[in-house]
């Protein structure tokens, strides 16, 4: 399935991504995440991190240490969402809404998700879950993510994206993407995404399925960021469901 971004800013080309050339089913189904190398361009990500300074964007503030979520902060976009947020979402929900209704058949969980993010929205909004989860998060020396799971409700959406605005070695050092999953009665496996600026990584929620000898069992997945050791780290935040 080929997703159009169309003009994710004024300044962008019109950029094409084959979700089927890019694996992301095949990485998704093995390692509970996947790698989209240079989803936005550098200027887009300085563009989009400078957004955090303007609060009418956002609806709510986060400071992550009041709540014993780590160190650092995040605000959630309001409605209207920036355009370029909005295609994003809109985007890639239809792609990842095959494989999400794929791992729920293979799961016996019978939820199933629309074809278009609106249909899916109007769902999140009839119970009541209307407000927008996209996300700008900063981080700064010594700050870093607990492991966690966005889940704002009963309707949750299983893949979420993430999208690195900072440049490693240059903006920050250290604040590594870190995905666990825990599989039934066994010991955690731990993977680190190697971001660079602009590069997103779409990755399970919650659960996932995986083929064992035994037939199909669930693991858990959470997400965080290791220790920021030096500078700034912004992030965007896309999760598809919208929160009570
Ligand atoms: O800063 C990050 O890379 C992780 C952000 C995060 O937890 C999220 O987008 O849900
Ligand atoms: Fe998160």
């Amino acid at each position: 399935m080929k997703t159009v971004l169309a003009e994710t800013t004024a300044q962008s080309p019109v950029d094409v991504y084959d979700i089927d050339g890019l694996k992301v089913a095949e990485d998704l189904d093995r390692y509970g995440a996947t790698l989209i190398p240079k989803l936005l361009q550098a200027d887009e990500c300085r563009a989009l991190a400078t957004l955090y300074e303007d609060d009418r964007r956002f609806r709510s503030r986060v400071v992550m240490a009041r709540h014993g979520f780590g160190s650092g902060e995040y605000k959630y976009f309001s409605y209207p969402l920036p355009a370029s947020i909005q295609q994003l979402r809109t985007a890639f929900y239809p792609a990842l809404a095959e494989i999400a209704n794929r791992w729920n058949q293979t799961m016996g969980i019978d939820v199933r998700y629309p074809s278009t993010h609106a249909e899916y929205l109007r769902r999140c909004h009839v119970a009541g879950q209307l407000r927008p989860t996209p996300l700008l998060l900063r981080y700064g020396a010594g700050d870093y993510n607990c492991l966690h799971q966005d889940l704002y409700g009963e309707h949750v959406f299983p893949l979420q994206m993430a999208i690195l605005l900072s440049q490693p070695g240059k903006d920050f050092t250290g604040g590594e993407f870190v995905l666990t999953e825990q599989r039934p009665r066994m010991q955690s496996r731990a993977e680190v995404v190697p971001l660079q600026q602009g590069d997103a990584v779409i990755f399970a929620v919650h659960h996932r399925p995986v083929e064992g000898a035994r037939g199909v069992y669930r693991v858990m997945m959470r997400h965080g960021v290791s220790r920021i050791r030096t500078g700034q780290r912004h992030t965007l935040g896309i999760i598809f469901h919208d929160a009570q």
